[in-house]
């Protein structure tokens, strides 16, 4: 039996998974050569497979929190503990009386999943998390997100959203009123190395959690992260939710577009409540070191040199930059306004809601502006170095329109660049602090 691409690939970044996947691939072009190889190779096979489910489900009972499996095993499995399910049972208890939501946040260890944790748990709603903890970017920032968390009586489950078994477990044990799916595999340059993790991620693991939350009684409402690059080519500005988003330039916006369709099919078939929120780059304390702002942090510091791209005809390139508080804000407002799911033992009963929103700052700076707000909040000067853009996925510019969400949602952005990046800076001194090299930091 030969696996899946579930099996093989972890939901997110997978360089064991890649070569794991290059083995089987190199495995079955051996067996064509003599029929008895191949019997002999199968049995083999089966035999491994075997001995490592058998491995894997007798160590099972020794992990304390519950016997999960990480993302790098062949096949899911999982036994709770009673630990484990007290846990769970106390993260979902809400605080407060008035209509709570009982809230299963995909992505909690992520950037924009722990801070919309905390605001969830902080106003009294019951929150449970999950995160697969993978090594996209340093699994220690995740772990200090997680206890983070904990001190706040969030419970992160280390597990992979492809876990069906896991999740339905949870949804048996507790009744979760709201879907808030973060997970996912981010980065748009990263796409040209791993875009299986893409797949695995924003694909496999966005129809498992579809897959969970119809087959639930009641279903839960869904509000999930998509993304400002589904507009891709598009050049008429700022973005509207009404425009074209069938040119996606990167694997990264190609999933995050499939994955509104794939609302659109769960929401018509099914009758589940989905939101689908557009972020726009996303910045701020406890963010992403993969994207920009935080890498250039780090190297200024290093007094490493930082590239900068240019667009055609040395054009600076520009975002839409948006605060972490703002996007936080919106999420927790989509979960507010979102209607019940009208699916009940996987059928729909009636029209329920679908929604898309773009989460932007409606103010695009350019990426040298941005240098130039870290120069002076670092008190550093960056070593710059101008590059053209890499035709690796990026895009020129993004601008939100944001006049749905305003409607809608009352969302308003509050917090602009200078201000935003002002307490990045702090937090990252803060978080890092000894490791920097230089002195003069704090100096504003
Ligand atoms: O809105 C989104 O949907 C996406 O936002 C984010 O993507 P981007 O907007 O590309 O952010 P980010 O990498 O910080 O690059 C910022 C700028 O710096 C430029 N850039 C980048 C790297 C570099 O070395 N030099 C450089 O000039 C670069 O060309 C760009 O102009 C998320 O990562 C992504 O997961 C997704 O959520």
């Amino acid at each position: 039996m030969l696996p899946s691409i579930q099996d093989n690939f972890p939901s997110t970044p997978g360089k064991v998974k890649m070569d794991r996947n290059n083995y089987f691939g190199r495995v079955t072009s051996r067996w064509h050569s003599t029929a008895s190889a191949r019997l002999l190779g199968c049995s083999a096979l089966l035999l491994a497979f075997a001995l490592v489910v058998l491995f894997r489900v007798s160590s099972s009972s020794d992990l304390g929190d519950g016997g999960y499996f990480s993302h790098s095993d062949v096949h899911w499995a999982f036994k709770p503990t009673r630990l484990w399910e007290k846990k769970v049972r106390q993260s979902c208890l809400p605080r407060r009386e008035d209509n709570p939501m009982v809230v299963l946040v995909t992505g909690a260890a992520g950037f924009v999943g722990t801070h919309v944790s905390l605001a969830l748990k902080k106003r009294g709603d019951g929150v449970v998390g999950i995160d697969n903890f993978n090594s996209y970017y340093e699994v220690s920032l995740k772990r200090a997100r997680q206890e983070l968390l904990a001190k706040h009586g969030i419970f992160v489950i280390d597990a992979d959203i492809n876990n069906a078994f896991l999740l339905k477990t949870v949804f048996e044990l507790v009744q979760i009123t709201h879907v808030m799916h973060l997970a996912a595999q981010a980065g748009v340059r990263y796409a040209m190395e791993n875009p299986g993790s893409y797949v695995q991620s924003n694909i496999a693991g966005l129809v498992n959690i579809f897959e969970i939350c119809k087959a639930a009684n009641p279903q839960p409402a869904i509000v999930w992260a998509s993304s400002s690059s589904v507009y891709g080519l598009n050049t008429k500005v700022p973005f509207s939710e009404l425009d074209r988003t069938d040119q996606p330039a990167s694997l990264y916006a190609a999933t995050k577009k499939a994955g509104e369709e794939i609302a659109h099919t769960y929401n018509h078939i099914y009758g589940l409540s989905i939101t689908g929120l557009r972020f726009f780059t996303v910045y701020g304390p406890w963010g992403r070191p993969d994207m920009a702002y935080f890498s250039f942090t780090r190297d200024i510091l290093k007094g490493k040199p930082i590239n900068i791209y240019q667009g055609p005809n040395n054009k600076d390139l520009a975002r839409d930059f948006t605060y972490i508080d703002d996007i936080v804000k919106g999420c927790v407002a989509s979960l507010d306004t979102a209607e019940k799911s009208t699916g009940s033992g996987g059928k729909k009963t009636g029209p329920a809601q679908l929604r898309i929103f773009n989460l932007g700052n409606t103010s695009p700076v350019t990426v040298p502006t941005l240098v130039d707000i870290l120069e002076k909040y670092l008190n550093v000067k960056a070593k710059r170095e101008i590059v053209k853009m890499p035709r690796n996925g990026d895009v020129p510019f993004t601008h939100a329109n944001i006049s749905a969400a305003q409607t809608q949602l009352q969302y308003k952005p509050e917090t602009n660049l200078e201000t935003g990046l002002k307490k990045f800076v702090k937090w990252y001194l803060s978080y890092y602090g000894d490791n920097t090299p230089h002195e003069s930091l704090v100096a504003w």
